[in-house]
């Protein structure tokens, strides 16, 4: 399902969705993302929740230096390149078919002697989760990744087995539809959830949620 008519691209939470690249500043660095939307859609062009997950990990509320992090749906990469830059080892994950232009995007913007704490692997929510140690991860970070809500079910399976009782999940939403708010109710049944941030600007949410005995509404 396309997450958005291209003509209305910009106002779902992709200011630059034809340009074939896209600059950020972050971390005293200038981070220049490839973006291919016509080829490979909603993988390929940077969406505003990470440019807002981004921006509220630089302020610097949390320390990431040396934390374990896996980022879900990472697309294009920009959110896990930043959590690198900020000292984390990040697991970048995506579907099988966006992972080579992520892992180009995210080899172009690393300096090489960071480039050993940042890995892009194949992570289809709920398929072979094996693959990731359950309960080992210090953050799961995740931007734009609630709008398909046959996904649903698979997300949170991937959220609860990723999640220790100290992980702390961030993910970053625009909520476009009455589905979005479902998936926000199915994870505040399993976790506790607290809005932490909100741009106006770009309409975008981040939610922490940790697991154990839910304590505050969304
Ligand atoms: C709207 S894009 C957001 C990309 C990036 N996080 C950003 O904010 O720029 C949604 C991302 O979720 C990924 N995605 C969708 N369904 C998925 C699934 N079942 N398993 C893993 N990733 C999925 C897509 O490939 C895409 O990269």
């Amino acid at each position: 399902m396309a997450l958005v008519p291209y003509e209305e691209g910009a106002g779902w939470g992709a200011r630059q969705l034809h340009s074939p690249s896209a600059t950020y500043h972050f971390v005293s660095r200038t981070i220049r993302i490839k973006q291919d939307w016509r080829r490979l859609g909603v993988a390929a062009v940077v969406w505003d929740a990470a440019v807002v997950l981004c921006a509220y990990l630089e302020m610097g509320g949390i320390d990431l230096r040396d934390r374990s992090v896996i980022e879900l749906g990472a697309g294009t990469g920009l959110l896990g390149i930043v959590a690198t830059l900020l000292g984390a080892h990040v697991t970048i994950t995506d579907r099988a078919a966006a992972l080579e232009f992520l892992e180009s995007n995210v080899q172009a913007n690393l300096p090489s002697e960071l480039r050993p704490r940042a890995v892009v692997k194949e992570l289809t929510w709920g398929k072979d989760l094996g693959n990731f140690p359950s309960g080992a991860f210090d953050f799961i970070l995740g931007a734009d990744i609630v709008y398909l809500e046959e996904t649903f079910a698979e997300l949170l399976q991937t959220l609860e087995h990723l999640c220790s009782e100290q992980t702390v999940i961030l993910l970053s939403c625009r909520i476009r539809y009455e589905r979005d708010h479902r998936f926000l109710r199915m994870l505040r049944g399993r976790f506790s959830v607290y809005e932490v941030h909100y741009d106006s600007n770009k309409e975008v949410h981040i939610y922490k949620a940790q697991r154990g005995s839910r304590k505050d509404d969304l």
